[in-house]
C-alpha cells in the first residue's frame, strides 16, 4: 500500500501525478484546525506533509501520529517547530538552492527601485504630474561604488554579493556567524561586527533567517546607528526588523528609505502605518516568486519527500541527524 500523505498546497499538474504514483494524497487548502478536524482519518494516517505556510509545531504532530517527514516548498523553515520534530524523528526537508539566484535579484530590484525611486516616479507619471523637466526633487541616489552592508551571507548573501560586486562596482560588508571566505576572495567582501556594518554601509540588506537570535535583531538603537542617507532592504523574514522602530525611523529621517518584501505579519494589514510612508517599497514577499523558480522549488519539494519517505535522503534536509 503506498503511503499516505497531507499535501497543502496546489502543485502544477505533472508535479502532482508523480506525486500521486508515490503516495495517496489529501489535498487540503491549508493545516487549520478547521481543515484537521474535517480530515481527522487522513491526518492521522499520513505519513508525509507537503507544503508552506502555517504552523507546524507539538500541537499538529500529536494529530498526525504516523507523521515520518515533512517536505516544505521554501528554504526557510521558521514555522517548523524543529525540536519538536527532532523528538518525534520527524525528518525536515526543504528547497535551498532553487531559489538563490531569483532572491538575489529580488533584493537587487528593491536596492534600485528604492534608491532611483521607481515606483514613487512611475506613480507620478502616470498621475499626470510630469508637466516640466524634472529638478532636484526628483533626483535619488547612485548605487554603483557604494557600500553594500549584508546581514547573513549565506547561499543568497553571496549571490546578492556577486551582483553588487561584478554588476554595480560596490563595496561589500557582511555580519554573518562564521567567516566566508568565498565572498572575501571572489567579491572582497569584509567581514565585520554589526554596529561597523550599519555605521558604514548606504545599503544594508537583510537575508538571515528568522531565530530566536535574529528576531529584532534590528531596532530602534541599530537603525540609529546608520546614516540617515542610508537604504534598508529586508527579503529575509519580517521580524528580523522592528517594524514599528522601522516606521518611527523612515518618519522622522533616522534613515532614509527602505524596500520590504517580508513584514512582521503577513500579509501586511492595509491600514499598517509603513504602508503609508512614502520612502518605503514594500512587495508582497515575492522573493522567489517567478515561474521557473516556484516550478523548481515545488519539484524539489516532491522529490525530497519521496526520498525522506524511501530513506534516501541525500540532500536538502534541515535534520539529517535523526535518521538511522
Ligand atoms: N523573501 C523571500 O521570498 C525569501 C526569503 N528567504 C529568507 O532568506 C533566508 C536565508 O536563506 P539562505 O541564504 O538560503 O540561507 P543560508 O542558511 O544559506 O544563510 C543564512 C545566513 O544567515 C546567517 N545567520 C544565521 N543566524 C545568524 C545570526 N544570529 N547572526 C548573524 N548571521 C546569522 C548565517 O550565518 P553563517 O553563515 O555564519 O552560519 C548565514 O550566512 C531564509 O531563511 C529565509 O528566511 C529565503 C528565500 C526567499
Ligand atoms: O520565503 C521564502 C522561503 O523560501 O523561505
Amino acid at each position: 500500500m503506498k503511503p499516505a500523505v497531507i499535501l497543502y498546497k496546489s502543485l502544477p499538474d505533472d508535479l502532482r501525478t508523480k506525486l500521486d504514483a508515490h503516495f495517496t494524497v489529501t489535498e487540503v487548502n491549508d493545516i487549520s484546525a478547521e481543515t484537521i478536524q474535517q480530515h481527522k482519518a487522513q491526518f492521522e494516517q499520513a505519513q508525509g506533509l507537503l507544503g508552506s505556510g502555517g504552523k507546524v509545531n507539538g500541537d499538529l504532530l500529536a494529530k498526525m501520529p504516523a507523521l515520518r517527514a515533512c517536505s516544505t516548498v521554501s528554504v526557510g523553515y521558521d514555522n517548523f517547530d524543529v525540536e519538536a520534530l527532532n523528538q518525534r524523528k520527524v525528518l525536515l526537508m526543504h528547497t535551498p538552492t532553487v531559489l538563490t539566484e531569483t532572491v538575489a535579484d529580488t533584493m537587487m530590484a528593491l536596492v534600485l527601485s528604492t534608491a532611483r525611486r521607481v515606483t514613487e516616479l512611475d506613480k507620478w507619471v502616470k498621475a499626470g504630474e510630469w508637466q516640466a523637466s524634472i529638478g532636484p526633487d526628483h533626483f535619488g541616489i547612485d548605487v554603483h561604488h557604494k557600500t553594500l552592508g549584508i546581514l547573513g551571507m549565506g547561499r543568497i548573501g553571496l549571490a546578492l554579493a556577486q551582483r553588487a560586486h561584478f554588476g554595480f562596482g560596490m563595496n561589500i560588508l557582511y555580519n554573518a556567524r562564521r567567516q566566508h571566505e568565498e565572498a572575501e576572495t571572489r567579491f572582497g567582501a569584509r567581514a565585520c561586527d554589526l554596529e561597523t556594518l550599519l555605521k558604514e554601509s548606504d545599503f544594508v540588506c537583510i537575508s538571515l533567517p528568522l531565530t530566536e537570535q535574529t528576531h529584532h535583531m534590528i531596532g530602534a538603537a541599530q537603525l540609529k546607528l546608520m546614516k540617515p542617507s542610508a537604504i534598508l532592504i529586508n527579503a529575509g523574514r519580517g521580524p528580523v526588523v522592528d517594524e514599528q522602530a522601522l516606521t518611527a525611523a523612515l518618519k522622522d529621517g533616522t534613515i532614509h528609505v527602505a524596500g520590504l518584501d517580508v513584514f512582521e505579519v503577513e500579509p501586511v494589514p492595509a491600514d499598517a502605518e509603513i504602508l503609508t510612508l512614502p520612502n518605503v517599497v514594500a512587495l508582497p514577499h515575492i522573493g522567489s516568486a517567478t515561474h521557473e523558480t516556484r516550478y523548481g522549488m515545488a519539484r524539489d519539494a516532491v522529490d525530497n519527500l519521496i526520498a525522506a519517505l524511501n530513506g534516501n535522503v541525500e540532500k536538502n534536509c534541515v535534520n539529517p541527524q535523526i535518521q538511522g
